[in-house]
């Protein structure tokens, strides 16, 4: 499912220091945002106001889709909007069981939920890990299970908060794979980091939070001479 969210005059003070004030922001659908800015500008923050989290000092945030019901009985978190925290929770349990744990509620017979979890984890290399308890694992390794665990959400907004801080290459390519399978299903992604790589190369929009404010432009990519040959190729001979 593609949503999009929208806020306005979004603000944030911890006793007299003002965070940021945006006055306006939206996303979705189908958005790929690298958002960044320096520690502490209230990256992290945000995307916790985003994902219903945290409560801003001003502003809402509108989550069209957000039923009634939901919003009578969910106390914390906006229906849809997944945060993947950048020191990931993992509960007391084995690999698999974390990751199966994101899909308890679907009526799907546990073969099938089994077979799911299984692609998930085949998905980020840990597969030969399914029944490993996680106290075991690496801090990458971790990070990896969260995002197999977000991923077979098939969230409409995944808000990735320094997803590729503790990966290798081998590791971001492996989170790419899945963000692509994301962006393909019309979901949106927002991903901070203060580096770019192959995940952040995903993005077509910047969201830059500076001087309390955030600054939104389109995210120009640098296309390497191969690539320009490439997509050439493929629109020369394409059909
Ligand atoms: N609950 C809180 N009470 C008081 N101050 C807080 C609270 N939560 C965050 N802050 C402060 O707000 C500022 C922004 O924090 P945040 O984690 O959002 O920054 P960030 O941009 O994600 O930083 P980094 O790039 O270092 O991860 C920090 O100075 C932090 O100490």
């Amino acid at each position: 499912m593609t949503i999009k969210i929208t806020a306005t005059q979004l603000s944030m003070r911890f006793k007299d220091r003002v965070l940021f004030h945006i006055p306006e922001l939206s996303i979705g659908p189908n958005d790929a945002i690298y958002l960044k800015g320096d520690n502490g500008v209230g990256k992290t923050t945000l995307l916790k106001i985003l994902s219903g989290l945290v409560k801003p000092t001003t502003g809402k945030v509108d989550c069209p889709n957000r039923s009634l019901f939901s919003t009578m009985f969910r106390k914390t978190g906006r229906k849809d909007v997944i945060y993947l925290h950048q020191s990931p929770y993992l509960f007391d349990g084995s690999v698999y069981q974390n990751v199966v744990y994101a899909i308890r509620f679907q009526k799907e017979a546990t073969k099938d939920k089994r077979a799911q979890v299984i692609n998930a984890l085949r998905m980020v290399g840990l597969e030969t890990l399914a029944d490993e308890h996680v106290s075991v694992l690496s801090g990458g390794e971790k990070q990896r299970v969260a995002m197999a665990r977000a991923w077979i959400i098939k969230p409409s907004i995944l808000l990735m908060d320094e997803p590729s801080a503790s990966l290798d290459q081998e590791s971001i390519e492996r989170l790419v794979v899945m963000a692509k399978d994301l962006l393909q299903r019309g979901s949106s992604l927002v991903i901070t980091s203060h580096q770019t790589n192959a995940l952040t190369d995903l993005c077509k929009k910047q969201w830059w939070i500076k001087e309390t404010t955030m600054v939104e432009s389109p995210l120009l990519h640098v296309i390497s001479k191969e690539q320009a040959q490439e997509n050439s190729y493929v629109a020369t001979n394409g059909n």
